[in-house]
């Protein structure tokens, strides 16, 4: 396959701080509908991997290439305009508006000044945010304030926040951290339903949860990839065993 086939292509990207290279030389490459899993032991370079590919850091060498487009020296909100969506560890919802409100501010206004104020509560708008709040399991509590939602319910916000504005490609890092049994059951459920239009990259440490998801799996070691194929292959791969899942 040629690179221009892939939704995202890292080509050799390194990464050093103060000379300790968290990425060393990787290749990763994700296809249209994928949804990838990323593992590995602590340190391994997961997040940083992330932050590579919206921008929020930058590489030392190498190249990042979004739609065959290289966004490699793009500017985050310029990636993020481009179809790329990321969701941190910590969920950042406004606490103190209303579930609606919170899905309501995230949808893309017009880019300049006429656009943003013009921009009304109509019923497109509406329509959108209960869209998303049925897909996150929150259609029954649109006004309800964020603060006084669930851990897994505020997660849910914040990946409907992103979902809104219709990404192409959607990063999640351990989505399902703090989630109960049955929210991260319906975690699972939701990122099935949304890679029907979209790639996702989900770094997760629950085994369990990944093996519920049942996709193809990247595990990183020491910045680099150590395997990649599905959970069963990767599971049984020795070197896997001997730095992450053997002990
Ligand atoms: N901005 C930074 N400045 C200096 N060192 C950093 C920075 N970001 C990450 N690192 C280092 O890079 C390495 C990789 O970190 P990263 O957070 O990407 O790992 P990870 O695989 O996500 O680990 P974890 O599972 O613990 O979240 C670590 O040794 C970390 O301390």
């Amino acid at each position: 396959m040629s690179n221009t086939d892939y939704l995202l292509a890292l080509e050799n990207v390194s990464v050093s701080f103060d000379g300790f290279k968290a990425v060393n030389a990787l290749n990763l490459y994700i296809d249209k509908g994928e949804l990838r899993v990323i593992i590995g032991p602590n340190g391994a370079g997961k997040t940083t991997v992330l932050d590579l590919i919206c921008g929020r850091t930058r590489v030392s060498e190498g190249s990042i290439k979004f739609k065959d487009q290289e966004i490699t020296a793009m500017k985050e909100q310029k990636i993020v305009r481009l179809g790329v969506g990321r969701k941190f560890q910590t969920p950042s919802i406004y606490e103190d508006l209303t579930v609606f409100e919170n899905l309501e501010l995230s949808i893309p206004r017009g880019r300049d000044v006429i656009g943003a104020l013009f921009w009304k509560r109509d019923d497109a708008v509406i329509e959108r945010v209960k869209e998303v709040a049925k897909q996150i399991f929150l259609e029954e509590h649109l006004d309800r304030l964020a603060e006084t939602l669930s851990h897994g319910q505020k997660q849910w916000l914040e990946i409907g926040m992103l979902l809104i504005q219709d990404p192409e490609l959607l990063m999640l890092d351990e989505p399902v951290a703090g989630m109960s049994v049955s929210e991260r059951a319906k975690t699972a459920e939701l990122l099935k339903e949304i890679i029907k239009d979209r790639s996702v990259i989900v770094i997760e440490h629950d085994m369990k949860f990944v093996e519920s998801i049942a996709s193809r799996v990247t595990v990183l070691h020491q910045g680099k990839v150590l395997a990649e194929g599905d959970m069963q292959t990767v599971q049984s791969n020795p070197k896997v065993k001997e730095v992450y899942l053997g002990h």
